[in-house]
């Protein structure tokens, strides 16, 4: 087995890069590409810890990328960040080894003891917390980019942290020119995409147009309904599906209370949460607040204490051993089809497909959409749509909405009748913008202009 030594050098020096120093006791967690493990380190006399060991070959992030966040994370510290003690190389493994929050994340407890959700104290203390962190990290010119609740770790003091940096970014390094880009509204702006499909803000999915540190906030405005919940919004829908309601209906906060009341299980939130998650959700990014001015928001003003956070939601919890063993027997048994206990099942499969989805590119292209969904995609003329325009008024839907199609096997003919008229349709959108150009004397080289029709 292989370890990185020039990696071990640039992180905290106290403990060793060198698997043969610890031990594994148990698993505690599994992510899209890693487990997560509790372990002890034998020469820091048996400290526990956590590895996350993340398979290189399945990592979104690439070696490079994993390895440069990791050593811009050594350089941060706040009490509500989660830093990692050192990371090194195991064969294609890349171990993480950090402190063990003994309450896991707050996915993990919401979805063993509170399937309904957290009571709206508990949410603003969790909620606050992570506010700090994305406050000091934003500050720091750092976006999180995954911010959810399987991301927020309690410890059993009731203290939170945010955690799990392996997409993160820096928004004034300059290093990746693919993944940054020039805009009007801000110097540097990134346009890779990257993080967790049912929390991803709407700028991201158009990753063209660049975002920012707003970008945390929408998922921080996700990760407040998921707590009040116990699932993101839209969760319930195929991943597919879920992208196209987000880039076409432009979701809001009151599109999820509709979605609940028609559950029959809508919960009353205080007006001071649905205001601050609106804000949040807003779809122009330069209208969401700030990580500062959300700290400010009446929603956090009379945040209790972290014992509050022991007594409300960790007394009684099962370890976290316990209630990974669980989720995986579940999960186990849902996949074979032989669980007997259908809410069981049901919760069991929701889970997979919360943690197990993860969203990018080629997923977008080849996402398998079922027959029933791409019918559903259809309007009453017989065109395929999902509601038309996104802000700039080019419809981007429909070109998903048609390989939704094609995956889904609808009649080929119809489908090139439809593509046929949407590409006459995209040409007309040109020709407007082309002509507005012109209006407004901002006329651009035939270079410039092939360029910007290509995109
Ligand atoms: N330092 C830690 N201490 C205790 N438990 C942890 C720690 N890190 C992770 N876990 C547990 O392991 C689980 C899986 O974590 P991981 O970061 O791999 O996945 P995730 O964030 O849920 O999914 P993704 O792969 O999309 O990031 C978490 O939900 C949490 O319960």
């Amino acid at each position: 087995m292989a370890h990185d030594g020039e990696w071990k050098r640039n992180e905290r020096p106290q403990f060793p890069a060198d698997p043969a120093s610890y031990k594994i006791l148990d698993e505690i967690g599994m992510g899209v590409s890693a487990t997560v493990y509790k372990a002890v380190c034998l020469p820091k006399d048996s400290a526990v810890v956590a590895i996350k060991s993340i398979d290189l070959d399945q990592s979104r992030a690439d070696f490079d990328t994993l390895r440069r966040e990791a050593k811009m994370m050594s350089l941060l510290s706040h009490p509500n960040i989660l830093n990692a003690h050192c990371s090194f190389t195991v064969g294609r493994r890349l171990w993480v080894v950090m402190p063990f929050m003994s309450a896991g994340s707050l996915q993990s407890i919401v979805t063993s003891s509170f399937p309904g959700g957290l009571s709206e104290p508990a949410i603003a203390m969790v909620l606050r917390n992570t506010l700090l962190a994305l406050s000091y990290l934003h500050n720091q010119g750092h976006l999180h980019r995954d911010v959810k609740a399987g991301n927020i770790l309690m410890d059993s003091n009731g203290s939170v942290k945010l955690a799990d940096f392996g997409v993160s970014a820096s928004i004034y390094e300059s290093h990746t020119s693919q993944g940054l880009s020039r805009s009007s509204s801000s110097p540097l702006m990134l346009t890779d995409v990257t993080g967790t499909l049912y929390w991803m803000a709407p700028e991201v999915i158009h990753s063209h147009r660049g975002y920012s540190f707003k970008a945390d906030i929408w998922s921080f405005g996700i990760t407040a309904l998921e707590l009040a919940h116990g699932r993101p919004p839209l969760s319930h829908l195929p991943p597919s599906k879920s992208l196209l309601m987000k880039i076409t209906k432009r979701f809001r906060f009151s599109d999820y209370e509709i979605e609940k009341h028609n559950d029959n299980s809508r919960k009353k939130f205080s007006k001071a949460f649905k205001d601050m998650v609106a804000s949040c959700l807003d779809q122009d990014p330069s209208r969401r607040p700030t990580a500062d001015k959300l700290l400010k928001h009446s929603f956090f003003r009379n945040c209790k204490g972290s014992e509050f956070l022991v007594r409300s939601v960790l007394l009684g919890l099962p370890c976290i051993e316990e209630r990974f063993r669980r989720s995986k027997a579940s999960a186990a048994s849902a996949v074979s089809g032989g669980g007997e206990d259908g809410d069981e099942v049901q919760e069991c499969k929701r889970e997979r497909r919360i943690s197990g989805w993860n969203f990018n590119e080629d997923m977008l292209e080849l996402d398998p959409v079922f027959p029933s969904e791409a019918v559903q995609l259809r309007t009453e003329s017989g065109e395929l749509s999902c509601g038309g325009t996104d802000e700039s008024g080019s419809n981007l839907s429909s070109p998903m909405a048609a390989a939704a199609a094609v995956e889904g096997h609808l009649d080929r003919e119809a489908m090139v009748g439809t593509l046929v008229v949407l590409r006459r349709s995209l040409e007309d959108e040109i020709q407007k913008v082309d002509y507005l150009i012109g209006l407004l004397g901002l006329g651009f080289g035939g270079e410039e202009t092939s360029k910007r029709e290509e995109e």
